[in-house]
């Protein structure tokens, strides 16, 4: 079978599934030690789910497996699948791509911003080169015509005086600008998914808070599908509609994040939600009242800017 229009379809609005997905690494022992144990979620059209769960559950290991990137660090998909819809609509089945034609895949169809935009960005090129570098390779466009969509892409991911941004190194940027490039470089293909992971886990909580505003801002301008990688339930509560809890390689729970919210089922669920400080809490504090902490509410979006 090829990788291409998998078996069954996915339904129109889906684009990606993912199904009794298991992942192991290579052990000194000669058994495989499995990270990742049967794991199965879907992302609709538009809609963000949020992977939640503490240090060493498995969040990252499946994202990056998504785009088959823990491969090269000793992963072994042992089970399952895992079905994308790329830009043009076609279903892919990702695990039975050959990986040496991930590339033409990871940035194009799928794209991950990751915690750190240094390590990611290259310090010896302009920002702009970057960026056009991604457009170029993904979608044979001329330098000429990379540079204007790069531009639009800055402007969309709000930096401001984009056009001469984009001639500045990545030192020249502060985190969260930095962070915005990210952004604009993965979305400057136009992915069908983007993932991020633990995206403003390094970054101060007034610009986290203009990095989830940016997300979800561009979730409704754009109709983008987003996996949001955290493990932090006020970033889960900015920027889900549906939540899956991983707990030591398995989803324990997923649901709307309204339900998660509200009626939490499994005990792991419960202690993630209960470490979240919640306004009521600051009663008895100093906290000066303009830096509010996370309150879940159904009006969340009431007052959403970019
Ligand atoms: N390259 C690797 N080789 C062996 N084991 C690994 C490797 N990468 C991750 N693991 C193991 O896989 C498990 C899941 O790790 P993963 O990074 O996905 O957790 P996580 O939930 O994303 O945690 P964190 O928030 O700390 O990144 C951990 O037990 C980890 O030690």
């Amino acid at each position: 079978m090829s990788h291409v229009d998998a078996e069954p379809a996915m339904p129109a609005e889906r684009v990606l599934q993912v199904d009794n997905l298991r992942i192991a690494f290579a052990a000194q022992s000669k058994t495989p030690i499995e990270v990742v144990r049967g794991v199965s979620f879907h992302i609709d059209r538009g809609e963000t789910l949020a992977l939640v769960g503490e240090s060493g559950s498995g969040k990252s290991v499946t994202a990056m497996t998504l785009m088959r990137l823990t491969e090269h660090d000793g992963a072994t998909i042992t089970d399952g699948s895992i079905r994308l819809r790329g830009r043009e609509g076609r279903v892919m089945e990702i695990t039975r791509i050959p990986l040496d034609k991930m590339i033409d895949v990871r940035g194009a169809d799928v794209s991950i911003v990751f915690q750190d935009p240094m390590s990611s960005l290259n310090p010896v090129f302009t920002v702009g080169e970057q960026i056009c570098e991604a457009i170029v390779q993904h979608q044979g466009k001329s330098m000429r015509e990379a540079e204007q969509i790069a531009l639009k892409t800055l402007q969309l991911v709000r930096v401001p005086d984009a056009a001469r941004r984009m001639k500045q190194y990545p030192h020249e940027f502060s985190g969260g600008m930095r962070q915005r490039v990210m952004i604009a470089m993965a979305l400057s293909c136009k992915p069908s998914l983007l993932i991020l992971d633990e995206p403003t886990t390094a970054l101060d909580v007034t610009i986290q808070a203009q990095i989830l505003d940016l997300v979800r801002s561009l979730q409704e301008e754009i109709g983008m599908s987003a996996l949001f990688i955290t493990h932090d339930m006020g970033v889960v509560a900015e920027v889900a509609d549906r939540v899956c809890v991983m707990y030591n390689g398995v989803l324990v729970e997923q649901g709307d994040v309204f339900s998660i919210f509200e009626a939490p089922r499994h005990e792991y669920t419960k202690a993630l939600i209960a470490a979240v400080p919640q306004l009521g809490s600051m009663a008895e504090t100093d906290m000066p009242a303009k830096f509010p902490l996370v309150e879940f509410s159904r009006d969340r979006n009431a007052g959403a800017g970019a």
